[in-house]
């Protein structure tokens, strides 16, 4: 089985990038290029970290009217990415549009519920019911509108799992079981993580503010 793990590389520094992903490289399985990476380095920087030679993820979030995200989505094209992140929030037709904009070989995915998020965070923005209940509606639309999958936190992705027996599942916030939580609030381990249907884990402080990242990196590979 190949390795789980996606590095997201939330580094401002494009040569830090780098080193840090050739460093850890033997114990994960694909990197992450989120928004604070796209925003500094854009497609030179995708094309520099991607000479590193693992699959990319590129973490967009994508969320605007149909039209404005297909749109996006026929610029990265040219990135060849393995994954793409969308808000599930952007509602079905965007979703659908974005599916049909992306590359052939590039696996679109939602944001359910941010892992940053719990349920009193849904009552402040007028969600009804918890985080559980919107992240398990939001995944029903993903999968509605033909997506290969969602982004969920551990804690939901067992009963996404059993409703969407195919989906492509990535599971961020995770958290070795004396990790620091940082602004995560629906964290889990990455074992726990794995062991409920996550096909991607996506680690990031605790392997890049790692005193030593490869050893950190290694000992999260032998928990799995
Ligand atoms: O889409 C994501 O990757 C994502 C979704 C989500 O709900 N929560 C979440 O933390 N992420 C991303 O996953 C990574 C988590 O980083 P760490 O908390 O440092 O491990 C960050 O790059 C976030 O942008």
């Amino acid at each position: 089985m190949s390795n789980p793990i996606y590095l997201a590389l939330d580094l401002p520094r494009l040569d830090a990038a780098i080193a840090l992903a050739k460093k850890v490289k033997g114990h994960v399985g694909g990197l992450k290029l989120g928004l604070e990476f796209f925003c500094a380095h854009g497609h030179h920087g995708v094309h520099e970290v991607a000479k590193v030679g693992l699959p990319i993820f590129l973490d967009l979030k994508l969320h605007d009217i149909p039209n404005t995200v297909a749109g996006a989505m026929q610029s990265i094209h040219v990135l060849e990415p393995a994954i793409v992140t969308i808000h599930a929030g952007g509602g079905r037709a965007m979703m659908e549009d974005a599916k049909a904009a992306a590359g052939e070989h590039t696996k679109v995915v939602a944001v359910t519920v941010l892992t940053s998020l719990d349920d009193s965070d849904m009552a402040a923005m007028g969600v009804g019911g918890s985080a559980h209940d919107q992240a398990l509606r939001l995944a029903d639309l993903a999968q509605e509108a033909g997506l290969d999958g969602i982004v969920c936190s551990g804690h939901e992705v067992g009963a996404i799992h059993k409703r969407w027996k195919n989906g492509y599942f990535v599971v961020p916030g995770l958290r070795p079981a004396d990790g620091k939580l940082g602004d995560q609030k629906r964290a889990v381990t990455p074992r726990a993580a794995r062991d409920a249907g996550a096909s991607v884990l996506v680690i990031g402080r605790p392997i890049s503010r790692a005193e030593d990242p490869v050893a950190a990196a290694r000992a999260i590979e032998a928990t799995l």
